[in-house]
């Protein structure tokens, strides 16, 4: 069972993601993303994210693609793809999960882990070691451009796309969501 989960930064990802590893141990791989096509990128020649995002865009399209690739070749009973279906950027919100990413990944579920705005735009101020747009405005829309984002990747690829709520003080409660959804 291969899914894909993602979630706007601060809408405890990994608080849940870590709850599930605990439960399920070796039966589960978390992936991250954007690791692997770090991982990727360094074989091109970039050091750093940094680098990475400045390489010419086809060389990231072919660097998100052998990334999917290698995910898509991983062998474990529950693999759970750790990403962004949308990315903020200056230039506007960056699929995390196009068409060609998704097919190549062929997922059985697409898992968006949602929150109150007012929740992550507080837990993102509580943040000092990052620096992140932290208003309920902002907050709100992001929250919903990783929903529209995650609706095209479920068309493209075909598999259904299930929304799980991180309610405050119920990460436990998050994580048994979905491992329902996984089927585990
Ligand atoms: N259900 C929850 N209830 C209360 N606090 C939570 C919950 N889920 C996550 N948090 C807290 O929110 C903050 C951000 O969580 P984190 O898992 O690091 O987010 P992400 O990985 O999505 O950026 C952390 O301080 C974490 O402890």
């Amino acid at each position: 069972m291969r899914a894909v989960i993602g979630g706007i930064p601060g809408v405890g990802k990994s608080t849940v993601l870590d709850i599930l590893r605990a439960k399920l141990g070796a039966r589960l791989e978390v992936v991250n993303y954007g690791t692997v096509m770090m991982e990727e990128a360094k074989l091109r020649g970039a050091a750093d994210r940094d680098q990475m995002r400045r390489l010419p865009a086809q060389v990231q399209r072919e660097i998100q693609a052998s990334a999917a690739r290698k995910i898509s070749s991983m062998k474990v009973e529950f693999l759970l793809v750790d990403t962004h279906f949308s990315i903020k950027t200056p230039q506007g919100y960056l699929p995390g999960m196009p068409s060609h990413v998704v097919s190549a990944l062929a997922p059985d579920a697409l898992i968006v882990l949602f929150a109150s705005a007012e929740e992550i735009s507080s837990r993102r101020a509580a943040d000092a070691t990052r620096v992140r747009e932290s208003s309920i405005e902002s907050v709100r829309e992001e929250l919903e451009m990783e929903r529209l984002f995650a609706v095209a990747a479920s068309n493209e690829c075909g598999a259904p796309l299930a929304m799980i709520m991180n309610r405050q003080g119920e990460a436990e409660g998050a994580a048994n969501a979905l491992a329902a959804v996984m089927g585990v």
